[in-house]
């Protein structure tokens, strides 16, 4: 990456930066390739961070089916983690998790279940998974909450095998004006789901996969406890990527612990022949870097308080403007062979390709995506009638609580002082955007964009061809569209 102009001597965040377009041979968007450039080779740059409002299974497999990750967060119980893993493995790579009830399921939770998952409808299955009917919110929307979903079911449905090609659903179910297929096995049991976004969705993307062809996703561990058991309990699980953890990346304890979590790590590569990559973070600097991969890491998790749910600088004064911090990290991990995720503060598609022009492998993003309909929390719906989800920090007093929970009720209170994250807010679905793919489709598309101004075919190339300038305040402004008259 060039600056427009020299670089200059202060920090600078995303909002402080535009790219400048240059001469470009590269005619069309679909024409970047937007694989990572984080030795994990994701097909798209984009990890669902690891805290608890955001990384489930059902954001791990959606992540994973669009080319991205998700990473449990290090909260979650090693065994919780475990079974959730062994779901996102199992699902399918290409069709949707349908959202399943049973004959006797109630309107009401057939309702609130089928809002945890973007395809909208509601399958009835029985015990052995075969397909009764469907129920859709329009079918149940004037039924009693109380009446069951054989009450409100259809039995009109659209059926497929399981192998059949993304591009023939669309076109069934263009002719037979259906909104949904239902992949089914040879002995009719259901084995996913798919409309026709999902179906053009999959011609787009490739999804992120392991070396068995099932989706990939990543587990986060802290860097207190015992670390080596909790890091072979992830790779045991079938972790593709540990993330060592913790607001303050630069310390002894990480130092140590990531020492610890290589050393298992290595013994598991030779015990299995599965090496799996270690990403550590948080750091700002380059010496945060040397010193993290000096102990272990591959990849680097840069950004310290640029967070939606973040206190840490009203609190401490202390973090670093994200792009600075990106742009530095890059350049010190690249002379390593190494390279960085770029964690945090990401509010626009515009901040991913910035953060990708800095030189960032990966970009992580947390509470844009808690408000979608795949994070763990439930739907909620305020006064006004408009939908959210709660998120919260990681180091809030609400996650420091949970995660502190075999403690003593003194070390418990003693650990809640040190807060750094909001407890509670809204993250409210975007109703033209209220699935995680939808912001994917927004990302991806903005970053397509962005590397054909940049003449780049690919994230190495964009890196090294973006070319970036500093803005005003009112620069920034006038980027900003305007939805009604001044
Ligand atoms: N990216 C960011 O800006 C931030 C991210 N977070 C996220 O919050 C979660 C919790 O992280 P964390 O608070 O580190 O908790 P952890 O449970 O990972 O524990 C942190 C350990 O580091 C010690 N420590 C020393 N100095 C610090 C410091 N300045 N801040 C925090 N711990 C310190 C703590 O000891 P002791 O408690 O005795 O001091 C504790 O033993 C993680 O998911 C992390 O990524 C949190 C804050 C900032
Ligand atoms: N200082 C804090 N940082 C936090 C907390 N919880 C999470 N985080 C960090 O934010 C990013 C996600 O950023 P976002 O802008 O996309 O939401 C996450 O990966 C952590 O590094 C917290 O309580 N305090």
């Amino acid at each position: 990456m060039q600056f427009l102009d020299q670089r200059p001597s202060y920090d600078l965040t995303y909002n402080d930066v535009f790219m400048a377009p240059s001469r470009s041979n590269v005619t069309s968007r679909l024409d970047v390739d937007l694989t990572s450039t984080d030795g994990l080779a994701t097909p798209t740059p984009l990890v669902a961070a690891n805290m608890t409002a955001v990384s489930g299974r059902r954001m791990a497999e959606t992540m994973a089916r669009r080319g991205g990750l998700a990473v449990f967060p290090q909260d979650i119980p090693s065994d919780v983690v475990a079974a959730s893993l062994a779901k996102v493995k199992a699902a399918s790579p290409v069709f949707d998790t349908a959202v399943t009830v049973s004959l006797t399921t109630t309107v009401g939770e057939t309702l609130s279940l089928i809002a945890k998952r973007s395809h909208g409808v509601a399958v009835v299955i029985d015990e052995d998974r075969r397909v009764l009917g469907l129920v859709t919110p329009q079918d149940a929307e004037t039924a009693d909450r109380f009446a069951q979903a054989r009450d409100v079911m259809i039995n009109d449905v659209t059926r497929v095998t399981a192998d059949t090609d993304p591009a023939d659903v669309f076109a069934l179910l263009a002719e037979q004006h259906q909104k949904i297929a239902l992949a089914v096995d040879p002995d009719g049991r259901l084995v996913g789901v798919m409309t026709p976004k999902g179906a053009l969705r999959s011609g787009i993307y490739s999804p992120a996969l392991d070396a068995q062809g099932r989706l990939r996703a990543g587990v986060a561990v802290g860097i207190n406890g015992d670390v080596p058991s909790k890091v072979r309990a992830a790779l045991d699980a079938e972790a593709d990527v540990i993330v060592m953890d913790t607001a303050h990346g630069h310390q002894e304890k990480m130092l140590s612990a990531l020492t610890q979590a290589r050393e298992v790590r290595d013994a598991f590569a030779v015990e299995t022949g599965r090496s799996v990559l270690i990403v550590a973070g948080n750091v700002v600097t380059a010496a945060g870097v040397h010193d993290l991969i000096d102990a272990g890491a591959d990849i680097l998790k840069v950004g310290v308080g640029p967070g939606a749910m973040c206190t840490t600088r009203m609190q401490t004064g202390v973090g670093r403007p994200q792009f600075s911090a990106v742009l530095e990290c890059a350049e010190a991990a690249s002379e390593r062979g190494k390279s960085v995720w770029a964690d945090g503060g990401v509010k626009h598609p515009r901040d991913v390709a910035l953060a990708l022009a800095a030189g960032a492998g990966s970009v992580m993003i947390g509470s844009w995506f808690a408000g979608t309909h795949e994070s763990t929390g439930d739907q909620l719906v305020d006064h006004q009638g408009r939908a959210y989800k709660e998120s919260f920090g990681m180091a809030s007093a609400r996650a420091v609580r949970q995660r502190t929970r075999e403690q003593s009720a003194y070390q418990r209170a003693r650990a809640a002082m040190f807060e750094e994250g909001i407890s509670s807010s809204r993250m409210y679905l975007d109703p033209q955007r209220p699935g995680v793919e939808d912001l994917l489709d927004w990302i991806t598309s903005g970053v397509r964009s962005s590397c054909t101004y940049a003449g780049a075919r690919s994230l190495a190339e964009f890196a090294q061809r973006a070319v970036v300038g500093i803005q005003s305040g009112s620069g920034y402004e006038e980027g900003r569209p305007v939805s009604q008259s001044w």
